[in-house]
This record gives structure tokens, sequence and C-alpha cells, in this order.
């Protein structure tokens, strides 16, 4: 499977273009997983870099986090709310893989894709801290992992819950991260989930055709 480039927005010659990815469950994609690409763009462009636009990589099934919804669902649901954001794709090549793959995988993937589009592009995940902090957990992300990923990407995140970590002491293999200041939320899955299941409405949760395809097909019931 090819990756996508024609949402991308090229840069201008004299400048470094930054490229976003997300990664995670999305089960399902929550509005904070869009603002999260608002937020990260605005941080980029007042760091001098020209956004191109981004990627978004549902998991695997074969992740096996009790709370994912077949990946064909995660892909529909992510393709109605992308609807709402400019020059963000999903890429589709890790969920629809026939294993679990690996993050630094996605991210060499992107990488090598758009070294090949356009000269001076910089590749960066976006993500919440509690993602930033569990790869300083071997038991679920081994080393090489983690040093493999730092080598294609750069990291720019988000604090969650208050929390942020000092990255020398929690995760010192990513070595450095740019901190995103700008409102995102504290929406989660999670909360979705518990919504659903109490009957509860996830109005203003994410998008309003999510909501109905959630519906549609009885999911998180
Ligand atoms: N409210 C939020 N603020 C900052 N980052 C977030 C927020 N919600 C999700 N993220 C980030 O989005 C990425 C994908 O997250 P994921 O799909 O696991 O969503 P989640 O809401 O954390 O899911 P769950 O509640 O099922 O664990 C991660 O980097 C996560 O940290
Ligand atoms: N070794 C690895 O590359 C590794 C380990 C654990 C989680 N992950 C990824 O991190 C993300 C975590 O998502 P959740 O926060 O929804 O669990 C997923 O995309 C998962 O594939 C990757």
């Amino acid at each position: 499977m090819r990756v996508k480039t024609e949402h991308l927005i090229p840069p201008p010659s004299d400048r470094t273009g930054a490229v976003l990815f997300q990664i995670g469950s999305f089960s399902p994609i929550t509005y904070a997983h869009l603002r999260l690409f608002e937020a990260a763009k605005d941080k980029l462009r007042q760091a001098g870099f020209h956004v191109c636009g981004g990627y978004l990589s549902p998991a695997n099934d074969a992740y096996k986090k009790s709370s994912l919804v077949p990946a064909t669902h995660r892909l529909s649901m992510c393709r109605l709310a992308l609807r709402e954001l400019e020059h963000i794709a999903i890429d589709e090549w890790e969920a629809r893989a026939d294993r679990f793959v690996p993050s630094y995988e996605v991210a060499s993937r992107l990488h090598t894709a758009l070294s090949a589009w356009r000269r001076h592009i910089q590749l960066f995940l976006v993500c919440g801290s509690d993602l930033l902090l569990s790869m300083g957990n071997p038991n679920s992300w081994p080393r090489q992992s983690v040093l493999k990923l730092v080598s294609f990407c750069r990291f720019i995140v988000k604090s969650r819950n208050g929390q942020k970590p000092d990255i020398s002491d929690d995760v010192p293999l990513v070595q450095e991260v740019m901190w995103i200041d700008a409102w995102v939320g504290d929406h989660s899955s999670t909360l979705v989930r518990h919504h659903l299941k109490r009957g509860q409405s996830i109005t203003f949760m994410t998008p309003k055709p999510v909501i109905d395809y959630i519906h549609q097909h009885r999911l998180y019931r």
C-alpha cells in the first residue's frame, strides 16, 4: 500500500516542512485527537516550520487491547472524523497488516515516502504525555523499538491529566520533546465508551457522523 502524499502542502524551497502523525487505538476517535493535530500545527508554525499536513495510523487488531473494536470500524470512524480536518489522511497500512506493527515501522515507512516526496521534511509524532510515558516501560516498549522510533521522528507532546514527565528521568531514550501549550481538552476514548455503556449522550465528544456510525453498528454497548 502506497503512502498518500496528495493531501500534503509542499513546503517552499527555503523552509523545512513538518509532517505530523498520530498512532493509537482510536476506539473511538474523539475531538481530543483532532484538537491534538490543530494544536501541534500551531506550535510548529510558531517554531518556524511550514506545516505540510499529516497522518493518522490506527493500531492493528493484533495490538489486542480489550477496548479495540475491529480495525474496519475504527478506520471507518476515523475517516468520518477526518472530514473535519484538512491535510490529514489516514494511513491504513498498520491497521490492515496481518500482524502487530511496532510504531517504528509506521514511522520508517512514512519517513521513506516523505524523503522521496520532498527534501527537508521533518516527521513529528504527535501524542499525549501518557503515550510518551509508556515508552519508558520496556515491557510494552522494548528499548530497540523506542530507539528506532526516535531515529525517524521528533516528538510533539501534550501534557495529559496534569502530568508533565521529566524526559531525562522517565523516558531518557526520547531525549527531546516539543511541548504543546494550547488547549486540547480532556476527552478520552475511555470516557466515550463509559458514556455509551451507561446509555449516556456522547454529543460533542466526537463528531456527529462518528456518533451516528457507533449507534448504527451498535458499538461499545
Ligand atoms: N485529551 C487528550 N489530551 C492529550 N492527548 C490525548 C488526548 N486524548 C488522546 N490523546 C492522545 O492521542 C493518542 C491516541 O490515543 P488513544 O487512541 O489511545 O486515545 P485515548 O483517549 O487515550 O484512548 P483510551 O482512553 O482508550 O486509552 C495518544 O497519543 C494519546 O495520548
Ligand atoms: N513496540 C511498539 O512499537 C509499541 C508498543 C506499545 C504500543 N505501541 C503503540 O502505541 C499506541 C498506544 O495506543 P493506546 O494508547 O491506545 O494503547 C498504539 O498505536 C500501539 O500500536 C507500540
